[in-house]
């Protein structure tokens, strides 16, 4: 699904109005029976109710909603901000009368001062006061007001945006002077700013009603964010034809584990064949050799001449994809070891975790990956290679300049694992939970990603079809074994069954 800009559903918009013949008003009253839906599957009208409108369309809508609640036995107060008596836009003009209409609507109507009638922590607030029209940060009355909202406890149902923030980026916002939501109804599309985790708690969950927009202007409109749906990696997943062999699916090779850390080199070996990959080589020192071979007997072991750490990664044979860093440690052995495979291998690797940790200390090293390397760094592992940032916002931004400046693939791990290319583009991920952070679960994601390389995904598609696909496989495995009790190994045991279910019958 494309993720558009304010800009770009600001012209959608327009277009879906000019050019096939549906009139705002009809659209203000498809959000609003969307909203008043959500509404009413949640709560009782006996719910004291109060409907915060501004005087833009979002405000419009909020009327709308105020007006459908009445008839759905609610006794909403609404709150108009019309400052001077004339700042309402022609929709918001039109929803106060039809509103109006309704007779005995309880309502303070703010023109010059603002007194806002008592708000309680047992209230439903449904903010309409900002959406998409927002062109600053809030100030003066319009501050106070989201804080007074915000400190009375009460439950926050926005309108398509909390009101005060920006639908892309917020960078110059102060968090206390936006509306939190406790849930955020968008129109049509969730915005950018929901995948960012500095503003989960100002959107609360979001949902989105869909209110027809022109699905020509849809398909035209270009973006360079997306949300990664099961759709999109299905049309990339190729079908094994049935005349086939292990060797049509590649051969791996994973450099992982040192003494105390075997674990994680059984996660990313277990996660890659559930990948499907068509041989798995994995390299770990000798004291893993017992591990890997009862752990996981369809890989091979490669011993390193090392008994505890990894010392040479010099590859024995020309392996289809290289995955490195699970579990490896950061000794100086295993160090040199790597510097001399990213210098040498001249084909995209993954790396994650320990291989991140050895860049981090030798930066340099960055200059020397080859263009369609896979990295896969949690934020405190991005900021120790690319510098501390303020925000996931900044993050992201800082991710997108270094995939396009050295030709990376960044896989920015989180609640939205963000896949950010070289050309601009970004993937956002919509499966997975809060029960995937758990130990070894980054190295399951390492195996699979190796996995789908090694079987002739380009990276960007090894990439976000593996983030994917493992956020799939966590969901599938937090179903049996709840938020807590999801461990990495249900992960990398789910992954077959997240393709299979991916592929369909
Ligand atoms: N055709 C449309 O335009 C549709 C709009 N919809 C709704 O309308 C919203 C957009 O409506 P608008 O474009 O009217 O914009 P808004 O309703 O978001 O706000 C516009 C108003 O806010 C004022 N304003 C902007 N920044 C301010 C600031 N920092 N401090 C004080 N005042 C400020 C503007 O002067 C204007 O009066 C969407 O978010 C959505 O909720 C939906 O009903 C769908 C259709
Ligand atoms: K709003």
């Amino acid at each position: 699904m494309k993720i558009f800009t304010t800009e770009n559903i600001r012209h959608i918009d327009r277009v879906t109005i000019d050019d096939e013949g549906v009139s705002s008003m009809e659209l203000i009253h498809r959000v609003a029976e969307g909203v008043v839906n959500e509404i009413l599957s949640r709560w009782r009208p006996s719910k004291p109710t109060m409907v915060f409108a501004g005087a833009g369309n979002n405000g419009a809508d909020a009327l709308i909603v105020a007006k459908l609640l009445i008839e759905a036995g609610f006794n909403p107060h609404v709150v108009l901000i019309n400052v001077k008596g004339d700042s309402l836009s022609r929709d918001c003009r039109m929803a106060r009368e039809e509103l109006m209409r309704m007779g005995n609507v309880s309502m303070t109507e703010i023109v010059h001062t603002a007194h806002i009638p008592p708000l309680t922590p047992d209230h439903l607030v449904i903010d309409g006061l900002f959406g998409t029209g927002l062109r600053n940060p809030l100030e003066g009355g319009y501050m106070a007001m989201a804080r007074y909202i915000n400190e009375s406890g009460a439950t926050v149902v926005s309108i398509d945006v909390p009101s005060g923030m920006f639908g892309d980026w917020n960078t110059r916002v102060l968090a206390r002077n936006v509306v939190h939501a406790d849930l955020t109804i968008a129109v049509q599309f969730p915005r950018l700013a929901f995948f960012l985790s500095d503003n989960a708690e100002l959107v609360g969950r979001w949902k989105t009603v869909d209110i027809g927009l022109s699905r020509k202007a849809i398909e035209e409109t270009t973006t360079k964010y997306y949300l990664i749906e099961k759709d999109d990696v299905c049309r990339v997943l190729k079908r094994r034809p049935d005349f086939c062999s292990k060797a049509d699916f590649g051969h791996a090779l994973l450099f992982a584990g040192c003494y105390g850390m075997m674990g994680a080199a059984v996660m990313a070996a277990r996660g890659a064949l559930r990948a499907g990959v068509g041989k798995l080589t994995v390299h770990s020192p000798r004291c893993g050799f017992g591990v890997i071979q009862n752990s996981v007997p369809e890989a091979l072991f490669l011993p390193d001449r090392e008994e505890n750490v990894i010392s040479d990664m010099t590859p024995r044979f020309n392996y289809t994809a290289i995955g490195a860093g699970p579990g490896i440690g950061t000794n100086d052995a295993t160090k040199g070891a790597l510097e001399t495979l990213i210098k040498t291998i001249k084909r995209p690797m993954v790396l994650d975790a320990d291989a991140l940790n050895i860049i981090a200390r030798n930066p340099a090293l960055i200059d020397h990956l080859t263009p369609g390397s896979i990295l896969t760094p949690h934020s405190v592992e991005f900021d120790r290679i690319f510098g501390s940032q303020a925000s996931a916002e900044t993050r992201l931004l800082k991710a997108l300049e270094v995939a396009h400046k050295y030709k990376l693939i960044i896989v920015l791990k989180g609640r939205y694992s963000a896949t950010v290319r070289p050309d601009g583009k970004v993937f956002f991920n919509s499966t997975g939970s809060s029960a995937m952070a758990t130990p070894g679960s980054g190295d399951v994601l390492t195996g699979i990603i190796t996995a789908l390389l090694a079987q002739g995904y380009k990276s960007e598609t090894a990439a976000t079809a593996g983030v994917y696909i493992h956020g799939l496989a966590g969901d599938i495995a937090a179903a049996e074994e709840g938020e807590y009790g999801t461990t990495a190994g249900d992960i990398a045991a789910a992954t077959g069954k997240a393709i299979k279910s991916i592929l369909g019958a």
